[in-house]
């Protein structure tokens, strides 16, 4: 029997005053893009899937196993944060080390993945410098980088080109494509983007208000000419 990779079970949590309530299972070895409009709770359904928030209720299933009491790293799963979580005062070799192994203990082949992941994002040589000298698409890419060394099953990314200019947007894009073909692993990526979900996604997750509102094909997605909430949502993506 083949598992969902990802599956919310009746998974309930509030935060502030928002209430999220997520029950879905996504298919694995696709990419499901996750959309909706600023706040309605895409990064928390992320951080429920990595570990960073737990559900009050319900259970969070990976891989068919129950991941609910897992904590971030034992979580078959790599995230790609909107605000790249490198560590200012290690270079680069090192926090994408941190991916490989949280106690660095990190042997030679290692290291040359590390170098290889490196030069996959376009940041070849780039091994010994820190954080701060990095322009803000550069560190996108090595965090990109860090989850590429960890090779899990899973692939979470929270906006991952927010920082990037068009042409490494695209070249990004190709690379997560060709990454996602290569290892045929189950990607979740947030975006305010449509182009990400024309160019990127089998599925579509549409969030509103800590509820998904709409699960589907991309071209389900697209289509739908029902859901004001998503009107809404592609009106105003297009005329930024
Ligand atoms: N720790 C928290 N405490 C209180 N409220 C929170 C907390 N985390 C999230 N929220 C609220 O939950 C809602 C959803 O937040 P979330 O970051 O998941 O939205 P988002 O869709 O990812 O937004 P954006 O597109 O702007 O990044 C927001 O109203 C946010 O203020």
């Amino acid at each position: 029997m083949t598992h969902a990779a990802i599956c919310l079970d009746h998974v309930a949590l509030s935060l502030g005053t928002v209430d999220f309530a997520f029950d879905v299972e996504i298919a694995s070895q696709k990419i499901t893009a996750v959309t909706g409009a600023s706040g309605s709770g895409k990064s928390t359904f992320l951080n429920l899937i990595a570990g960073f928030e737990l559900p009050a209720n319900g259970r969070v299933l990976l891989n068919g196993a129950d991941a609910t009491q897992l904590s971030p790293g034992e979580r078959p799963v790599s995230l790609v944060f909107q605000d790249h979580n490198l560590f200012a005062h290690l270079d680069l070799a090192t926090n994408i080390g941190l991916g490989i192994d949280p106690a660095l203990r990190l042997k030679a082949a290692d290291r040359a993945a590390i170098t290889h992941a490196l030069q996959r994002v376009g940041l070849g040589g780039f091994e010994h410098r820190k954080p701060q000298s990095l322009s803000g698409g550069e560190k996108q890419r090595a965090a990109f980088a860090r989850a590429l060394v960890r090779d899990k099953p899973v692939l979470l990314l929270d906006e991952p080109f927010a920082a990037l200019d068009p042409g490494l947007r695209a070249s990004m894009a190709d690379l997560l494509l060709t990454l996602h073909r290569e290892t045929g692993n189950t990607v979740l990526i947030v975006t305010h983007d449509p182009r990400d979900v024309e160019r990127l996604a089998d599925d579509v997750i549409f969030i509103d208000q800590g509820k998904i509102h709409l699960h589907g094909t991309k071209a389900a997605f697209l289509q739908d000419e029902k859901s004001e909430a998503l009107q809404s949502f592609l009106g105003r993506a297009q005329n930024q």
